[in-house]
């Protein structure tokens, strides 16, 4: 009887759209012949958490998870349930992988040093993003940077351990519990995208090498700014309108850069005359966007500098951020440099 082999050309499902996350994290280690599989490990350990606080927004109507959990975190902000329960999900989870020496993260005011003699990461993290809409359905996210710890593995950490330039991350990502639940990550090769099949418990491939178009019709900034709003920014929102760009702005981070990141767009928080330094934190923010955006074509500043070359001061600090398109980056920094 007449058969033929059947030839399984790893390389081309690697990449296939409907590749598990586990399979992709194991072909792309397979680059890197030096790979130790601890940096692979710790985006599993990612993707775990992710899934179980993706089912604990899904159902947060239903059970008590809704609502103000009582407490002000550093930032002075209302810490909601749902922060505080996905900044223990990602903490355990980062704790029990075993991979990681130190957590930065919003809910927490200083650093957690998980005392792991042979973790060699560090995660700086923003357990929920967009916290003002959890109650309400609408979609927010998670944050997330991972940098290599700079003194040796065993040691106290230390602070340059934690404050590291953006452009010092291993791996940037972001989970956004929207209509479905995505991971999409850089480790500097490309951002990939993966969206949640809950029925089957995987992540799977569904946004291969995403690329951000180069220009946008989209801006968002919230106009409620407005009044507090310096000349060069108005200028540029001005701008953008005159072009006929589309207005969209949903009030979580993540949510918006990744529609922006996808149709082509530009994210606005700036430094306002009440709030100099705008809203966005640099460490569990701005940088993890701003490597996830160069890695797709697009541009990330606080309006003078690459975000990713800023010099980290403390962990909370904050940061203007424009992020998008290369085009509309690039227009509204010449026009920034024309008005000042
Ligand atoms: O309500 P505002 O001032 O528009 O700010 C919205 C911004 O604040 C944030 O909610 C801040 O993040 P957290 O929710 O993690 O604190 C961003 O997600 C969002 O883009
Ligand atoms: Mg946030
Ligand atoms: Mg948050």
């Amino acid at each position: 009887m007449k058969t033929k082999p059947y030839i399984q050309d790893d390389n081309v499902l690697a990449y296939a759209v409907g590749t598990t996350l586990d399979r992709f994290i194991k072909s792309k280690q397979a680059d890197f012949p030096f790979a130790t599989g601890e940096l692979s490990q710790l985006l599993r350990d990612i993707a775990l958490a992710a899934k179980i606080v993706s089912r604990e927004i899904s159902r947060a109507g239903l059970v008590n998870v809704a609502g103000a959990y009582g407490h002000t975190n550093v930032q002075g902000e209302e810490q909601q349930k749902l922060d505080v329960i996905a900044n223990i999900r990602f903490t355990r989870a980062l704790t029990k992988g075993g991979e990681v020496c130190a957590i930065v993260s919003e809910e927490e005011d200083e650093v957690i040093d998980l005392q792991n003699s042979r973790g060699k990461y560090v995660v700086a993290i923003d357990p929920l993003d967009g916290s003002s809409n959890i109650d309400v359905n609408v979609s927010i996210g998670t944050i997330f940077s991972i940098y290599r710890r700079v003194t040796p593995i065993g040691y106290p950490i230390q602070e340059e351990d934690v404050l590291q330039q953006g452009k010092q991350q291993v791996a940037a990502g972001y989970v956004l519990y929207g209509s479905s639940t995505m991971l999409v990550y850089t480790t500097g090769f490309g951002v990939y995208g993966f969206t949640y099949e809950r029925s089957l418990g995987e992540f799977f491939l569904s946004h291969p090498d995403i690329k951000a178009p180069v220009d946008g019709h989209i801006y968002t900034i919230n106009e409620g700014l407005q009044p507090y709003l310096e000349d060069d920014v108005l200028e540029y929102v001005a701008h953008c309108k005159q072009k006929g760009a589309s207005a969209r702005y949903i009030g979580s981070l993540v949510a918006d850069f990744h529609r922006n990141m996808l149709k082509g767009g530009i994210y606005l928080y700036p430094g306002t005359k009440k709030a100099p330094l705008g809203k966005i934190r640099l460490m569990y923010e701005a940088n993890a966007l701003a490597f996830i955006a160069e890695q797709a074509g697009a541009k990330a500043t606080n309006g003078k500098n690459r975000i990713l070359d800023i010099v980290p001061t403390s962990l909370h600090q904050r940061t203007p951020l424009f992020i998008g398109s290369e085009k509309m980056i690039e227009e509204l920094g010449s026009l920034m440099k024309q008005i000042k």
